[in-house]
């Protein structure tokens, strides 16, 4: 199993959205986080073979996706941002017609498609119509369709956007298990949603790759650049008008913050290990998101 994908560009107009982006995955879980606006979604779409890209190539196991696109759609399952249901289905009929549309033979799919849902825990919902499904579960359908096929390239795009923090932990804990024997790609902007479970981090910014690394590498460009410090009301301001101001809680004896430069902020800030956040921060040069 091997995706490479060599000088990727893309352009809409006259908007680069990915450009001379190039990068080669074997299994395990890669964490693509980056802004909105970055080109994560345009990426995913165009591994998917379903948007055509302005230049350079996509290669499964060596051969050229423009060329042996059925070779990947085949071991290929996707779950797009916008992942939408059909209305007069249940969860148990979607899943069906989908195991269908994706080739299984028939004797195959009762059993598959009993399988997913007790893989994504929605067994006791699967006769309920979809409308009737909260966020969460249509997230956890949707991964479920994206693993009929038992994909040896998985894809998966926002899939936490709009869930409450006890589904994006239920949902987390479901793509942890699913990494073991195929590549997982997933995107997000929110950088815990991959922190537990990524084993490499794909950075991106304005279509370009800012970083391709692991959580211990990310860690390490940030060390020594995360500085902590208790200061007074106006000390806090001066150094948030200042500096990189990656948290601030409000104490009895004063505003605690935490500061990511390359330099100490104040000759009272004491240098302390980053967060992954903090180093992303620092990658970007932008706010993470907390979650
Ligand atoms: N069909 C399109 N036509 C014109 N511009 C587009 C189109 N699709 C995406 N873009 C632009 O390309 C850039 C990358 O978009 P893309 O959706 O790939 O990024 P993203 O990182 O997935 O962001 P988001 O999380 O907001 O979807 C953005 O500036 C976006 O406005």
């Amino acid at each position: 199993m091997d995706l490479t994908i060599d000088r990727l560009s893309k352009r809409y107009g006259q908007h680069w959205a990915l450009r001379e982006l190039s990068l080669r995955c074997v299994p395990g879980m890669l964490g693509l986080v980056g802004p909105n606006g970055a080109g994560k979604t345009s990426l995913m779409r165009i591994i998917a073979t379903l948007l055509e890209p302005t230049e350079g190539s996509i290669l499964w196991n060596g051969q050229d996706t423009r060329t042996h696109g059925q070779k990947l759609r085949r071991v290929l399952g996707y779950l797009p941002q916008d992942f939408g249901v059909y209305p007069e289905f249940t969860g148990r009929q979607f899943l069906r017609y989908l195991a269908a549309m994706k080739g299984l033979p028939n004797v195959l799919i009762k059993r598959r498609v009993d399988e997913m849902l007790e893989m994504v825990n929605l067994e006791r919902e699967a006769d309920r119509k979809l409308p009737t499904y909260s966020g969460g579960m249509k997230q956890r359908i949707g991964i479920a369709q994206a693993l009929l096929n038992d994909p040896e390239l998985l894809l998966v795009d926002e899939p936490t956007a709009g869930l409450d923090p006890a589904e994006r932990v239920r949902f987390r804990t479901l793509l942890a298990g699913l990494t073991s024997s195929r590549i997982v790609l997933l995107s997000t902007h929110i950088i815990s949603d991959v922190e537990a479970v990524a084993n490499r981090f794909l950075i991106m910014q304005e279509g370009r790759m800012l970083a391709d690394t692991t959580s211990e590498g990310l860690m390490a460009r940030a060390a020594g650049s995360v500085w902590s410090i208790t200061a007074d009301q106006r000390t806090a301001l001066h150094l948030q008008t200042t500096y990189q101001v990656s948290g601030m809680v409000n104490q009895m004896n004063g505003v605690a913050l935490r500061i990511v430069s390359a330099v100490r902020p104040h000759e009272a800030a004491v240098a302390v290990d980053p967060t992954l956040e903090e180093a992303y921060l620092l990658v970007t040069g932008r706010q993470a998101v907390r979650v």
